[in-house]
C-alpha cells in the first residue's frame, strides 16, 4: 500500500513528497514477492495535485526557475515507473483526486471511487495542461473524445460517471470502505499464481506502450512551457481551483 498523507493541504504534493513517492516506487521496483499495489490517501482525500503553496512561492519570486519542468520530469518519471511495475495497481479514490492527483490515479491500472468522490483535472482553469503524464494516460483510458471533454471542461468527474467514461472500475457506496473494496478487488486479480500475475502484467504494459513514451515527451514540453507563464502563475497565487468553488 502507498499512502499519501498532506492533512493541511488535501495530501497535495511538496517537493519533498514527489522525492518520497520515488522512492517508494523503488522500493515496489525491488520486491519481488508482490503481485497487487493499493495507493490510497489519508483523512479522507486522494490528492489535490502539485502544492500549490509552494508553487505559488516559487511564481512569485523573482523567478520561476524551471520548477514545473523539473517536477514534470520527477513526476513522469514515477508515474511511469509505477504504471510499469509488474504488480497490479488499484487507486482506492476518496473525496477527491484534483489537477496532479487526477493524474495520479490514472498512472494505476484500476480505479476504485467512493460514491461521493470525483476525479477533476483542472488544469484548464490554471492555464496548463498535465504536468505528470495524465494527459496522455486519460487518452488511452476514455479515448480521444471523452479525454477532449474531461480535461478541456475541467469538470468534476463523479465516480458513476468516471463508471460511464471508462474512468473507474467499481462505485463504494460507503466511502470509509473504499480502500477495503480496492484491496477485495485487486485480490480477485492476483488470485492466481504470482509468478504469472507479474508476468502477464508485464505483457499486457508492454502491448499497451507504444505510443506512451513520445506523447509523454510531448507533454512534458508543452507543461513546461506553460507552468509558470504570467496567465498560471496569477491563479496559482490564488490558490489554484479552489478559487473557482462552486462550479
Ligand atoms: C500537476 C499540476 C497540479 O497539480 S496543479 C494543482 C492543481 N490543484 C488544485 O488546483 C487544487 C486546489 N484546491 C482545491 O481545488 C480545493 O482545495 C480542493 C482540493 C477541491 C479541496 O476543497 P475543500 O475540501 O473545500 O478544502 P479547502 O479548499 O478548504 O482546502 C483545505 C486546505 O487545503 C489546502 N489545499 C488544497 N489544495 C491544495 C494544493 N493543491 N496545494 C496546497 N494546499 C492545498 C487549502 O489551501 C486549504 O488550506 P488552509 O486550510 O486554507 O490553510
Amino acid at each position: 500500500m502507498i499512502s499519501i498523507s498532506n492533512p493541511g493541504g488535501r495530501n497535495s504534493l511538496s517537493g519533498k513528497m514527489m522525492c518520497e513517492l520515488a522512492d517508494a516506487v523503488d522500493v515496489l521496483q525491488a520486491w519481488e514477492g508482490g503481485a497487487g499495489v493499493v495507493l490510497h490517501g489519508e483523512n479522507g482525500f486522494f490528492c489535490a495535485g502539485a502544492d500549490l503553496k509552494v508553487a505559488a512561492q516559487h511564481m512569485l519570486g523573482p523567478s520561476e526557475n524551471g520548477m514545473g519542468e523539473e517536477m514534470s520530469y520527477l513526476m513522469h518519471h514515477t508515474t511511469s515507473r509505477l504504471r510499469a511495475l509488474p504488480l497490479i495497481s488499484v487507486a482506492a479514490i476518496e473525496g477527491a483526486a484534483v489537477g496532479g492527483g487526477a493524474e495520479l490515479a490514472t498512472a494505476c491500472d484500476f480505479r476504485v471511487m467512493a460514491k461521493d468522490s470525483y476525479i477533476r483535472f483542472v488544469h484548464a482553469l490554471l492555464s496548463v495542461v498535465p504536468g505528470w503524464g495524465g494527459g496522455t494516460r486519460l487518452t488511452k483510458i476514455v479515448g480521444r473524445r471523452d479525454a477532449l471533454r474531461i480535461v478541456c471542461t475541467a469538470d468534476k468527474i463523479h465516480a458513476d460517471q468516471a463508471m460511464a467514461f471508462g474512468l473507474c472500475d467499481e462505485v463504494v457506496e460507503t466511502s470509509t470502505d473504499t480502500v477495503k473494496v480496492a484491496t477485495g478487488f485487486l485480490q480477485k486479480l492476483t488470485a492466481n499464481s504470482t509468478a504469472a500475475t507479474r508476468a502477464l502484467k508485464t505483457v499486457v504494459s508492454q502491448a499497451d506502450d507504444d505510443a506512451y513514451r513520445p506523447s509523454l515527451n510531448h507533454e512534458h514540453d508543452v507543461f513546461s512551457r506553460m507552468w509558470g507563464n504570467k496567465a498560471s502563475a496569477e491563479q496559482i497565487g490564488k490558490g489554484g481551483a479552489s478559487a473557482r468553488k462552486g462550479d
